[in-house]
């Protein structure tokens, strides 16, 4: 049960449901800050190269419990990477391994890593209906690649183009569309089946497109799915704190090294993990919705993967503290979160 006052919020611990950890050094360096907050993460398999097969997930999910500092508690919940080449057969190994919970769709050339993704999804039939068989959930980046569509009606185009015909060919697979930053895509996802649901980051809800342009380019702002007009970013909001069971917590932290986002062909990701909670219980607060923020970051996800909701409890408290203007990374580069050097107002204990 979540309870809060003016001075203090305590809910029971969140899961990441869209989370990249990276691997080697940068593994290391940022496990700790969702380790710290979550008891779960569904880890993005877009490693160089990707998570492919089950072995090779069995082999990433050890090198994170290894990675993980002694005494922390947390659960990494494993992905494969879907190609045109994914066969029924890794679908069920995957299934039967009992540590894998979804597959990715990348639509080939969508964002970071996603050069092996999916080149139309007709060449993924026989994996797809193993996954309807099988339960198996398809999260999705869900933009087309399409030169000609623009890049904020990326996520919109896909809606007509792939999505609706997906779920009309596999009615009972369990889809998630990850990291929705249209309205189009929450009046999409509220209306679809009980099997579809969507994650919402932290900056989508706190950010409009604005945020990437002010006072000159930040760098820091950009990610993809593209931060959208302030009309979604309110719509997504909505969906985040009406208490319907469709919409959970993901933040989609995706850590780069400070000098290849400030870059002159800069990558796409924001760093939230470390601060994630406290971003989320500002956006909830900033809509007089915080008795809402518990079931959306700690039950709804869990549900929707079958998974029993965690029984530890976490508490923020009310209280201005100055984000670090950096973070140690890979070797020696650097890592800047969101909120580098600006104060928050929640502080998680
Ligand atoms: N969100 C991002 O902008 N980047 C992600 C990939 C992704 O989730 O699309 C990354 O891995 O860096
Ligand atoms: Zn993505
Ligand atoms: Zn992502």
């Amino acid at each position: 049960m979540i309870t809060h006052s003016s001075l203090s919020l305590t809910l029971t611990r969140p899961d990441d449901w869209h989370l990249h950890l990276r691997d080697g050094a940068a593994l290391k360096a940022v496990l700790p800050d969702t380790a710290r907050q979550f008891a779960r993460a569904i880890v993005m398999p877009n490693l160089r190269p990707p998570v492919t097969t089950t072995e090779l997930a069995i082999a990433y999910r050890q090198r994170i419990v290894d990675a993980l500092p002694a005494g922390m508690q947390f659960e990494p919940l494993m992905t494969l990477y879907l190609t045109d080449n994914t066969t029924a057969e890794e679908i069920s190994r995957a299934k039967a391994s009992g540590i894998i919970h979804g597959v990715k769709l990348y639509p080939a050339g969508a964002t970071t890593n996603s050069d092996s993704g999916v080149t139309s999804l007709d060449k993924c039939a026989s994996a797809l209906e193993a996954m309807e068989r099988l339960g198996v959930p398809l999260l999705t980046h869900a933009e087309v690649t399409d030169a000609d569509v623009d890049v904020f009606d990326r996520e919109r185009v896909f809606i007509e183009r792939h999505m609706i015909p997906l779920i009309k060919k596999y009615p009972a697979l369990k889809v998630v569309f990850e990291h929705i930053t249209t309205k189009d895509a929450a009046d999409f996802v509220m209306s679809a089946p009980n099997n579809v649901a969507a994650t919402i980051t932290a900056h989508h809800l706190l950010m409009n497109r604005n945020d990437m342009f002010k006072g000159g380019i930040q760098p820091h702002h950009y990610c993809l799915p593209i931060l959208k007009r302030e009309e979604h970013r309110v719509a997504l909001v909505k969906a985040a704190t009406s208490g319907n069971t469709k919409f959970f917590l993901g933040t989609d932290s995706a850590p780069h090294a400070k000098h290849t986002k400030e870059a002159a062909c800069g990558c796409a990701g924001m760093y939230t993990a470390h601060t994630a909670i406290e971003l989320y219980a500002e956006a909830f607060e900033a809509a007089g919705a915080l008795d809402k923020l518990e079931g959306f970051a700690s039950f709804y996800g869990a549900d929707f993967y079958g998974l029993p909701r965690s029984k530890a409890q976490i508490t923020l408290a009310k209280e201005s503290w100055k984000v670090p203007e950096s973070l140690p990374f890979d070797g020696g580069d650097v890592l800047v979160p969101l909120r580098a050097g600006q104060s928050l107002h929640w502080k998680m204990l």
